[in-house]
């Protein structure tokens, strides 16, 4: 087996109470062999790791990764109309060819910002799980559904192929759940069966909550319920696993039924932001003992995948909605972005932290620059100053995916150009 040691660096291994410490990282084969002060032994491979923090690899837990290609080509609209008047038209032209290279290019992007594993939840999941496998990143891969038009439970069966045939792939480093999208598009009747079906076959779910204001009105004009009571009466949060995206605009009560649920909330600020959606209520649910991680949303919506831009929004957000400088400290939200969103993974007990027996996912941060000198406290310094760019060498799987920035299972070249072709075509008269 392959030995590899890192040599000298500063190591945040995200552990609750654990103090950062300068010291050395062994990885054998797929996991970490050793993480101490000083570890002297042979390695097949020496990295000098003077000068960089290593941390585990940041963890996005809600992404629709293809969606680059949609980058920067609808801002500045409402939800809604973003999505029904932009990315469906869109994304009614994609081929499964579109999202393989769109799902590269995030790939590109993620292992380059230093993002280990991903939730993704979109459509022809065969072509992003082959882009997982190539690019040797780790996923939770969802087909999402939308039930708004009967379609015979084409997609429903596409969810369960996806599930029956990508578990535990790419040596365990691809993961499935189903995907029902949304309360507004998923009405009671498909949104029981998909509850019970995955009850029955123990499958985590991964679905959209509480996003917009808009979403709020719809139910209550539908249902006269919140989404949260909408997904709550239907028994949603006794599921043994449940991964909510955004749950922005939740009551007191509602936060209520969320108590006590497996899984939890991924939280993602920048794409809230950027789309005026709100501000959702963090450290309420932290409160409540709800484990909450962070995720971009897709770059159709955040612009970038840029892991270390969320950790920021996040911290701030919670400040500012508080007036409180104290709420979400750096190690608490660096947490989020590893640990916390590992769990909603469900992966926690193979990544997340720096631990020996722990798959090898972890990053090394360059810290030899203006904006990242001098070191007093790392965990404020990477949680507040660190940008993707820092990022200088990416581990997923005991496997280097990047040395000092260069991609070493992606050809950029060729990604680029394939993106740039498949892109206008999609959005061509849109
Ligand atoms: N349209 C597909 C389902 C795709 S699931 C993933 C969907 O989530 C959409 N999406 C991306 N970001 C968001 C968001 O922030 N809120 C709601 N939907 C989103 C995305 O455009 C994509 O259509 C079907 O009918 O079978
Ligand atoms: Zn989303």
């Amino acid at each position: 087996m392959k030995t590899t040691l890192l040599k000298g660096c500063t190591i945040l291994t995200m552990r609750e109470g654990e103090q950062p410490f300068a010291g050395d990282i062994l990885i054998e084969g797929e996991r970490i062999a050793g993480v101490a002060p000083v570890i002297d032994r042979e390695a097949d491979e020496v990295i000098d790791a003077r000068g960089m923090a290593a941390m585990p690899g940041l963890i996005n837990a809600h992404n629709h990764a293809a969606m680059c290609l949609m980058r920067g080509f609808s801002d500045d609209l409402k939800l809604m109309d973003w999505l029904e008047k932009k990315m469906l038209p869109a994304e009614a032209r994609m081929t499964e060819e579109d999202i393989y290279w769109g799902t590269l290019l995030a790939a590109a992007e993620m292992i380059r910002s230093g993002t280990t594993a991903f939730a993704d939840m979109y459509v022809c999941m065969d072509a992003v799980g082959q882009a997982v496998l190539d690019s040797g990143m780790r996923a939770s891969l969802t087909r999402g559904l939308v039930f708004l038009q009967d379609d015979g439970g084409k997609r429903m069966q596409e969810g369960i192929d996806l599930v029956e045939k990508w578990s535990g792939a790419g040596d365990g480093r691809i993961t499935t759940m189903f995907g029902p999208h949304a309360p507004y598009t998923c009405p009671p009747e498909p949104l029981r069966e998909v509850i019970a079906l995955a009850r029955e076959r123990r499958v985590p779910i991964h679905i959209h909550l509480a996003e917009t204001i808009e979403e709020t009105v719809k139910l209550r004009d539908k249902y006269g319920q919140t989404p949260t009571e909408y997904l709550y009466q239907l028994g949603l949060f006794d599921h043994h696993h449940v991964l909510l995206a955004h749950a922005v605009h939740l009551t007191r009560r509602d936060i209520g039924y969320l108590r006590g649920m497996r899984g939890g909330v991924a939280h993602n600020p920048v794409s809230n932001l950027k789309l005026g959606c709100g501000i959702a209520p963090v450290t309420d649910l932290l409160a409540q003992g709800i484990t909450v991680g962070l995720g971009t949303d897709g770059a159709g919506s955040a612009t970038t995948l840029d892991m270390f831009a969320e950790i920021k929004a996040a911290t701030w957000l919670q400040k500012l909605d508080y007036g409180d400088p104290t709420r979400l400290p750096a190690e608490q939200v660096l947490r989020m972005a590893t640990i916390e969103s590992a769990k909603l993974l469900g992966i926690d007990h193979e990544v997340g932290t720096l631990e020996t027996g722990k798959k090898a996912d972890l990053i090394l941060i360059d810290l030899d620059k203006p904006h990242l000198q001098p070191v007093h406290n790392i965990a404020s310094l990477i949680a507040y100053g660190a940008q993707g760019g820092d990022v200088d060498t990416v581990f997923v799987n005991g496997r280097m995916l990047m040395r000092r920035r260069e991609l070493l299972t992606l050809s950029w070249e060729e990604i680029k150009k394939q993106a740039a072709k498949r892109a206008a075509r999609l959005v061509q008269g849109l």
